[in-house]
């Protein structure tokens, strides 16, 4: 049993839920885990019933900020839940398989975080303790859904959640698991101290991650001890300036070809926000590519038989030029977005 799991009973999702006469929402379709039962034994009874996926929510920004980022992070799930519970339920998705569990329960982190300031290096190391704290929570929650039988789609918080992510697949598949990421970032940084900017390094040196691609890396976002790494660990990417500046090839090629070479292991699915343009995130970006390739990537890798995990982060609201009831907006559009293309794709 896992006692950093926040789970989620009527009472919580009501006042996130609208209704609309003669229509039917995604929240009147969509499960709620018996919170009167031990929660594996829930899960697995769930995963009876014909639930195969889980919206799990992460809300911290400590990552970002262990990173010398900006804060918001926190907010990227509440964006989402908004949108997704209250779109039309009808034939194009299947809203009867999916659960919403609830979030990792982490406020005492979130609170020790709040007043430290990542331009202090004391407090940034404290900043980096409380992420590597998290990472553990996340793990556990995460290894209870896998356990379960039952498929992640894990929202909010920053790019640092993937350690924990990766951990327990790995873990629970008893061998190093391989990665997809769309992302202009690698996160394959050094091993400083844990931040939002080197989960996969940690995953690989913890000989979790047995192969890594990374599609729409950019070229210029990425210091050379982190291009060496990769090549070190012969991993590989396609950069963001191949694809979309020179146009060595399409992105469904790039995309086809790195799944392909991702299939001998279990595989997740990671996209960071920040790779798409004009979102509100820790590094806003309108170099980056549109939603439509987004959404296309995660169907890509969705429609991969060996997908196990979708992981989306870095939705910082409060980025927004804006302000933050626009952030909110356009999070939760964009990311209820790659979650439909990810449910979709898993249908077919
Ligand atoms: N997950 C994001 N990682 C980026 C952050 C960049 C930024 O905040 O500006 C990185 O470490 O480079």
């Amino acid at each position: 049993m896992s006692n950093h799991l926040h789970i989620y009973d009527e009472a919580t999702v009501k006042p996130w839920c609208s209704s609309r006469a003669n229509e039917r929402k995604a929240w009147q379709s969509i499960a709620l885990l018996d919170t009167g039962v031990d929660p594996l034994q829930a899960m697995h009874d769930a995963a009876q019933f014909g639930i195969k996926y889980v919206l799990l929510g992460i809300c911290e920004d400590i990552g970002p900020r262990a990173n010398l980022g900006n804060g918001g992070a926190e907010d990227g799930w509440q964006a989402f839940l908004k949108r997704f519970l209250n779109q039309p339920d009808n034939q194009f998705l299947a809203n009867e398989k999916v659960l919403l569990l609830g979030e990792v329960a982490i406020s005492d982190l979130t609170l020790a975080a709040r007043d430290l300031s990542n331009q202090n290096p004391q407090q940034l190391t404290q900043l980096r303790q409380l992420c590597a704290q998290l990472d553990q929570r996340v793990e556990q929650v995460l290894s209870l859904i896998f356990t379960a039988g039952l498929e992640p789609i894990v929202i909010g918080g920053g790019h640092n959640n993937c350690l924990g992510i990766i951990r327990a697949l790995s873990k629970h598949k008893q061998r190093p698991i391989n990665a997809i990421n769309f992302d202009p970032h690698a996160d394959f940084r050094d091993c400083e101290g844990r931040h939002s900017g080197n989960g996969f390094r940690y995953a690989y040196n913890e000989q979790h991650l047995n192969n890594y691609h990374v599609i729409g890396m950019h070229e210029l976002k990425n210091n050379q001890a982190i291009i060496d790494a990769l090549a070190a660990a012969q991993f590989s990417y396609d950069s963001y300036q191949a694809l979309q500046v020179r146009r060595e090839k399409t992105l469904t090629e790039a995309c086809q070809q790195a799944l392909y070479n991702l299939i001998d292991a279990p595989l997740g699915v990671e996209v960071d926000l920040d790779s798409i343009s004009l979102m509100p995130v820790s590094a806003y970006t309108n170099c980056g590519f549109s939603v439509s390739d987004a959404e296309h990537f995660v169907h890509l890798a969705a429609s991969q038989v060996n997908s196990q995990y979708l992981h989306l982060c870095e939705a910082a609201p409060n980025q927004h030029p804006s302000g933050i009831q626009a952030g909110m907006s356009d999070a939760g559009q964009v990311i209820t977005a790659l979650v439909n293309a990810y449910l979709q794709a898993k249908a077919n």
